[in-house]
């Protein structure tokens, strides 16, 4: 089966003060359609970044971009297009992914408008898309300010989904919300995507969500895969480094809590 994405040697560069400093060291990784991949590290270890270079926000310096079989290393314009029609990503802080200026219900229909839906059938499908994830129809009216933190990820959620993506990038899109509102986002995740044969790549640097919600684990640190695997194998028995600390960092945050 053709991966809907495979990173083949990314390899990254930033240049600071004159010095150029190397922060993604030959990433391989490859998501099957339907599969959901943690990615997990610590802060700076070059998961933004990753994804900036997936979703062509910046150009990797070298290394190759396959998407659904496709090469979209360089894809531009028509290409660029097709690729966002296929590819959604959902952010930490979903306000600020929103318009102020307009409702929800406008915002989630703006990539149907784009792709000439008639108002009729636009209103039809947000009505839709707000029910497929839990959210009252009167929510398409209201503002972005007037609903909570997870209404508002809930129907950023709806937006991603306007379009049926073939994979859907979670960037840290539980991290800010209370512990009982990220499981609600975490099963309405993993609900979707099984129905909808969705890929996706859900970016963290709590090891301790992923088995929720992953099929398989992408340990990075210091801008290489230290790991990756099943992720009950990497839970249970972490072999790098990396992993065996983001796994202790997980405990003690959960022994915190109690
Ligand atoms: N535009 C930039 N210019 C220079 N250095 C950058 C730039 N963006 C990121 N970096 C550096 O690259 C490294 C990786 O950063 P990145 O944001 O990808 O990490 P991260 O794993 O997403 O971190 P976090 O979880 O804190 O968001 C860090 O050392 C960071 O300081």
């Amino acid at each position: 089966m053709t991966p809907i994405l495979e990173l083949r040697n990314i390899q990254k560069s930033y240049r600071r003060r004159g010095e150029r400093q190397q922060v993604l060291h030959g990433i391989n990784l490859t998501i099957a359609p339907g599969e959901c991949v943690g990615l997990v590290g610590r802060s700076g270890c070059g998961k933004s970044t990753l994804i900036k270079i997936i979703a062509r926000l910046i150009d990797a310096d070298d290394g190759t971009l396959l998407f659904d079989g496709e090469d979209v290393t360089q894809a531009k314009g028509a290409a660029l297009r097709h690729l966002y029609d296929r590819l959604q990503i959902i952010f930490q802080l979903p306000q600020a992914s929103f318009d102020p200026r307009h409702t929800i219900g406008w915002s989630i229909a703006e990539p149907l408008r784009a792709h000439g839906l008639s108002p009729a059938d636009c209103h039809a499908r947000v009505l839709s898309l707000l029910a497929q994830v839990g959210l009252p129809k009167a929510h398409a009216g209201r503002y972005p300010h007037e609903v909570s933190g997870g209404e508002c990820q809930r129907a950023s959620i709806a937006r991603a989904l306007a379009l049926s993506p073939a994979l859907l990038i979670c960037d840290e899109a539980t991290s800010a919300l209370d512990v009982t509102v990220q499981q609600d986002i975490i099963a309405l995740l993993r609900r979707l995507i099984a129905d909808q044969q969705m890929a996706c790549l859900f970016v963290t640097h709590d090891l301790a969500l992923l088995p929720q919600i992953a099929d398989r684990i992408v340990v990075l640190a210091n801008g290489s895969v230290a790991e990756s695997g099943d992720v009950s194998d990497i839970i249970c028995h972490p072999q790098s480094m990396a992993a065996k600390e983001l796994l202790s960092a997980a405990c003690q945050l959960q022994e915190n809590a109690l």
